[in-house]
């Protein structure tokens, strides 16, 4: 049995408010953060999503064994922070999170004087954190073509170690936005850092409890983008977004703007209406990965041709995103195919009435990229619970938005 939940919108007109969830990166690092300042730090806006949630569980958790489930920020934050802060712990997770690589964080630490193993395959999951005994060390090279998670969670650590830290970045710096969200968060904290070049110097030093709220989910609101979008009639206003945000998805303002969607910025949120869509378009992912299920959905459904980079942690996210695309928008009718390495072309036809089914592979960003698509037509989407990680309300604000949501088993 499979469960799946039937989604059609009876007019194709989006008009009202939508409250979105906190976004799950500045709240994990804000709870790693205020846990290592001590004190009483007041974090508002935590979400209910799951990934925010359960560190808050486990960040209080006297247990040995630590399941991260499939949260890949709770994984390698709290591997940094139980291994600078000395404590011993086990530290696991979902199927798919020992299959996600975690060496270069690992060995980071490792030189750094932290005790961890490997208790299952070299370089991944489950890890078990024994101790540690500063080698005093301060300049490390890392790299940071793999996941900017690593060198988040060396960063906010960092203040900690006795000499402080220089990360040398080596290759490419993907996902470099989320990099810049630790410093700007470790800041608000009092931590200074500098990132110039390729170098990022942490000097030894304290961090302050603080206030923070949390702001909006930028990467949540893309889903309403795309609605937008695809809609007859929008006229959808995003409450908690804000134009000079922490988050890199903010990217999607500049991407949506090609694909029919203006966006006015007020002091509640932002205020999408429609606009005329380009035919043929091109982006670079590397800075804003978490968009790229959004635009691809969006731009099979809608005959949009896109020329697509920057992809390549798509890869080792909460699964194969790369490979879930091709297969969900070759049943549109689209192609996606790496054409030179590195360069992805989708060439999609004009949508068809024929039944959609979508499956979701375990990744709420596969169940929400391509929910807007029935506002063009019933779809089905499987294992719809996958929303939880990041956006647990997501199916009941589309219902808020007039979209008709029924749950099935088959
Ligand atoms: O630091 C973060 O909060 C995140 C960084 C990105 O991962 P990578 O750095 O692995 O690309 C992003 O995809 C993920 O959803 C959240
Ligand atoms: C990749 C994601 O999350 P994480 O790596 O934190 O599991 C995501 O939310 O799209």
């Amino acid at each position: 049995m499979t469960k799946t939940v039937t989604i059609s919108h009876p007019t194709g007109i989006l008009k009202g408010h939508v409250q979105l969830p906190a976004s799950k990166s500045e709240a994990n690092r804000a709870q790693i953060i205020a846990a290592l300042a001590g004190g009483e730090s007041k974090l508002q806006n935590l979400s209910e999503a799951n990934d925010t949630q359960l560190l808050q569980r486990l960040l209080k958790s006297d247990s040995e064994v630590i399941d991260a489930e499939d949260a890949g920020t709770v994984m390698r934050f709290l591997t940094a922070y139980y291994a600078i802060t000395g404590q011993q712990k086990t530290l696991t997770g979902t199927e798919r999170m020992c299959q996600r690589p975690i060496k270069v964080l690992v060995e980071a630490l490792q030189e750094l004087g932290a005790g961890i193993a490997y208790l299952g395959e070299e370089g991944y999951p489950p890890l078990r954190i024994s101790h540690f005994e500063g080698t005093g060390k301060k300049h490390l090279n890392v790299r940071s073509d793999i996941s900017s998670q690593y060198i988040s969670a060396l960063l906010m650590v960092a203040p900690l170690l006795p000499n402080g830290l220089q990360l040398e970045l080596e290759g490419k710096i993907g996902s470099r936005p989320y990099i810049e969200m630790t410093l700007a968060l470790m800041q608000h904290f009092g931590a200074e850092a500098q990132f110039e070049g390729n170098t990022i110097s942490v000097p030894h030093q304290n961090y302050q409890p603080a206030t923070f709220a949390v702001e909006s989910d930028w990467s949540a609101a893309s889903y309403w983008y795309s609605m937008v979008a695809l809609a007859k009639e929008a006229d959808v206003t995003l409450l908690g977004l804000r134009e000079n945000s922490h988050q890199g998805d903010k990217a999607i303002v500049d991407i949506m703007r090609r694909l029919g969607v203006h966006t006015e910025f007020k002091p509640e949120g932002v205020r999408l209406t429609k606009k005329h869509a380009e035919k043929r378009v091109a982006f670079d992912f590397s800075d804003c990965p978490d968009l790229a299920q959004t635009v691809v959905a969006l731009c099979a459904a809608q005959g949009i041709a896109v020329e697509m980079t920057g992809l390549e942690s798509l890869r080792i996210k909460e699964t194969d995103r790369i490979q879930a695309l091709q297969i969900e928008v070759l049943g549109m009718g689209a192609s996606l195919e790496e054409r030179t390495p590195g360069v992805f072309q989708m060439k999609p036809t004009l949508l068809t009435k024929s039944a959609l089914c979508f499956r979701t592979y375990q990744d709420h960003r596969m169940a929400m990229a391509f929910a807007p698509i029935a506002l063009l037509q019933p779809i089905q989407i499987q294992e719809p619970e996958v929303v939880r990680k990041s956006y647990p309300r997501f199916w009941e604000d589309l219902e808020k938005m007039g979209f008709e949501v029924r749950y099935s088993e088959v």
